[in-house]
């Protein structure tokens, strides 16, 4: 048995039964009708390609003076941005991604032997929103909760070992970034250590939870009618996001469309995510963020997907709050709002909903213009 966590235990009300296709994607010359969508609406191309087209993520450098200000700038006009000087090592990040290399590389009845169960979240196989789609994911899936080791040894027999220390290596230092983050993004609100009742120094309980997903997208004969990852908010607090040097991952941007996240060297990706939405009663909304695929390349992608400890009650903080400002959203721990998710995907965290916005603006998730399928 992989070793348990709370946060494996939130979808025992809610299992996963995707038929899923266990193709090799690399020997197919065309796209089959089961992993065929719809044309996707490119709206934007790559930023750095039109001169014309000003508007990109914000690059933040983490040891610059007013980094503080341009994160909560970022969260605020985007909810994602890029970080460097963020202080993980480039070996570390070249090490990961080596690792998922070759996992994803394994024969895919290796791969089948950790599988998730469908009530389960750790294991091989695809995303858990395809459920919500028709069509097949162009992309396969490993996701870690806990340690990885009983799922390796099925893996890699031999050598799980050296991939556990790397796995274990990685979750270290993404979870000081992740905590370092939080505490800038709710800095830059004026939030302290103090109004967060969970956030306690480094004790074991206070700790954050996560999960560690990583994505491969094979390249594609027809990348315009294939979809990687479908369009989605994380239900995290925030989401950190390695991606190797091919792009795909694109964030949508009110007013304007879909704008792609380029890989810098040595850049993180930060995403804001519905826990986040909800703490901040919706000043920092979460991001509508999808990955679309390439023609010649395949891609590899390592989300750090960190929230709360699972079974700590987040609502709007107080210090939001007030007769103007009435709490959005209704208290809810993370495992809950992981079973809302499964329930309701895109919905979830209009769900969650006490009160209609003064703005009259919907969740970006829940939006009817955006055709997210
Ligand atoms: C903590 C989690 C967030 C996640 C579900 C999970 O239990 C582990 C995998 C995560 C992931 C990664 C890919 C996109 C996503 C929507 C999915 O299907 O699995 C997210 C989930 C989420 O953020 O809701
Ligand atoms: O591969 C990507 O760029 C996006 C991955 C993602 O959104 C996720 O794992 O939640
Ligand atoms: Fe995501």
């Amino acid at each position: 048995m992989p070793s348990r966590s709370l946060l494996a235990d939130a979808f025992r009300a809610y299992p996963v039964h995707v038929q899923q296709k266990n193709i090799e994607f690399t020997s197919l010359q065309e796209i089959p009708d089961s992993h065929k969508w719809a044309q996707l609406d490119d709206e934007l191309q790559h930023p750095l390609m039109d001169p014309f087209i000003a508007e990109s993520v914000p690059v933040i450098d983490l040891r610059e003076p007013h980094a503080l200000q341009k994160i909560g700038h970022a969260c605020k006009t985007w909810g994602v941005f890029q970080v460097t000087n963020h202080g993980i090592p480039t070996s570390l990040l070249e090490s990961v991604e080596s690792a998922s290399r070759s996992l994803f590389s394994l024969p895919i009845q290796q791969k089948l032997k950790a599988a998730r169960s469908p009530d389960g979240v750790s294991g091989y196989g695809v995303a858990r929103i395809s459920s919500f789609f028709s069509k097949h994911l162009w992309s396969e899936g490993f996701t870690i909760v806990g340690s990885p080791l009983e799922h390796f040894r099925q893996l890699w027999s031999h050598d799980h070992t050296k991939f556990c220390h790397i796995i274990e290596e990685y979750k270290k230092e993404m979870q000081k970034l992740a905590r370092r983050l939080t505490w800038l993004m709710l800095g830059s609100l004026g939030i302290t250590k103090k109004d967060l009742k969970w956030s306690g120094p480094t004790g074991e309980s206070k700790k954050g939870s996560a999960a560690l997903q990583l994505n491969y997208y094979p390249a594609c004969p027809d990348p315009d009618h294939a979809m990687g990852l479908a369009a989605h908010t994380d239900s995290t607090l925030l989401t950190i996001l390695h991606q190797s040097n091919t792009s795909g991952l694109q964030v949508l941007k009110e007013g304007i469309g879909w704008v792609t996240v380029p890989p810098i060297p040595g850049g993180l990706v930060v995403n804001v995510g519905d826990l986040l939405h909800i703490l901040s009663n919706g000043l920092y909304p979460s991001v509508l963020h999808r990955a679309v695929v390439n023609r010649t390349k395949h891609r590899l992608s390592i989300a750090f997907l960190y929230g709360p400890p699972s079974s700590v009650q987040i609502s709007p903080l107080q210090k939001l709050v007030g007769p103007h400002h009435p709490p959005l959203y209704r208290p809810i721990t993370w495992n809950e709002y992981l079973g809302t998710k499964a329930k309701y995907f895109n919905k979830a965290l209009s769900s969650m909903r006490i009160c209609a916005p003064l703005n009259g603006l919907v969740d970006a998730s829940d939006h009817n213009r955006v055709k997210v399928g």
